[in-house]
């Protein structure tokens, strides 16, 4: 039975480590192997750190996520001792890595995803560390015996790295007779087949994830790791929005700051899922796209026009700038 560790998404204590009875030692053994893993790579002090705190740091330099960095943390300390303790000779079991991400569209899950994948190569968890993101359509098929076939082909692609299955619990939709319980059941057979091979994320709304794991017992207990991702707050977004433009030498005026805040405010009052980055992206790569289309005619723009997003960009005139600050 492999080590769990439940951690508790509403709070920061630190993660619960439920480990039976080893039944393993490796004192016996003179080069010392991660348990189960079909690869049974030796383990060897060349983890690179500076790969790994340079992954953490990317991880840092997301806005927002406190909680999310906080677990990441644990989790990527939590195997590091591990493989410590695997060097030192002591007990050592196989870690079960699958995960749940619970959230709106656009709240970073993909993104935390993939750096989780790039981590667990470095520190050799993962041979790959590469990400297959699916949905439903990816593993469902259309007669009996395809969904199998489907589902197995995405776990096949995905070894080595992350399964990230997004809108888990669409698969769970239709009840006993659809096919989507086909690919459940095909999912659960490859956690056990190719153990430690890969990492499945399952991602989606919370109370849709609730609901789906409520309804799979036999699948609930396979995740032991539950990561929340909150709705960004306004500040946030802004701040994603000015991070994103910045990433590609674009800044907003400060009219077009107070411009941005005030569209990003509208939505968020009109729409219960608008905190997200996604919407914050397309607004950004809009405006740059109104940015050409307004210096296009100027062939002497300077340096500075050509990096300044201006209120007119975003589609919005300065007059309902100032009346937002
Ligand atoms: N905290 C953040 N800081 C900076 N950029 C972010 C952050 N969160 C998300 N983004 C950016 O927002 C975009 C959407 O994020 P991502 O795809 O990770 O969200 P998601 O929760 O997986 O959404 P979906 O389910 O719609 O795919 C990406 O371009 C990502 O780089």
């Amino acid at each position: 039975m492999p080590i769990r560790i439940t951690f508790r998404p509403d709070d920061h204590l630190p993660p619960v480590v439920h480990s039976p009875k080893p039944k393993v030692a490796l004192e016996s053994q003179s080069e010392p192997t991660v348990q189960n893993s079909k690869f049974r790579k030796t383990i060897s002090n060349s983890t690179d750190k500076d790969k790994v705190e340079e992954i953490l740091s990317e991880l840092d330099a997301l806005i927002g996520l406190r909680k999310v960095k906080e677990l990441v943390r644990e989790l990527q300390a939590y195997v590091e001792i591990q493989r410590r303790r695997t060097r030192e000779k002591l007990l050592a079991e196989s870690l079960v890595l699958h995960m749940i991400f619970r959230g709106n569209p656009g709240t970073g899950k993909t993104t935390v995803a993939r750096l989780i994948g790039r981590l667990f190569k470095e520190m050799e968890v993962l041979q790959k560390g590469h990400i297959i993101e699916c949905e439903r359509a990816d593993l469902v098929g259309e007669y009996i015996g395809h969904t199998a076939q489907k589902t197995r082909e995405q776990v096949k692609k995905a070894l080595g790295g992350v399964l990230f299955i997004d809108e888990a619990y669409s698969l769970a939709r239709g009840g006993e007779k659809d096919f989507g319980k086909e690919a459940i059941d095909t999912l659960v057979k490859s956690m056990e087949d190719h153990k430690n091979e890969f990492i499945l994320i399952l991602a989606g709304y919370r109370h849709e994830m609730d609901w789906f794991l409520q309804t799979n017992p036999g699948l609930r207990s396979r995740f032991p790791i539950y990561i929340d991702f909150p709705d960004y707050t306004l500040d946030e977004l802004l701040a994603i929005g000015e991070t994103m433009l910045k990433d590609r030498q674009y800044e907003f005026s400060f009219e077009t700051r107070e411009a941005f805040r005030f569209m990003l405010q509208g939505l968020l009052n009109s729409h219960p899922y608008a905190g997200n980055a996604r919407l914050v992206r397309n607004m950004a790569e809009r405006a740059i796209r109104k940015q050409a289309v307004r210096l296009y005619q100027k062939p002497n723009s300077t340096r500075e026009e050509l990096m300044q997003i201006l209120p007119i960009d975003l589609a919005i005139d300065e007059n309902n700038a100032r009346n937002s600050s």
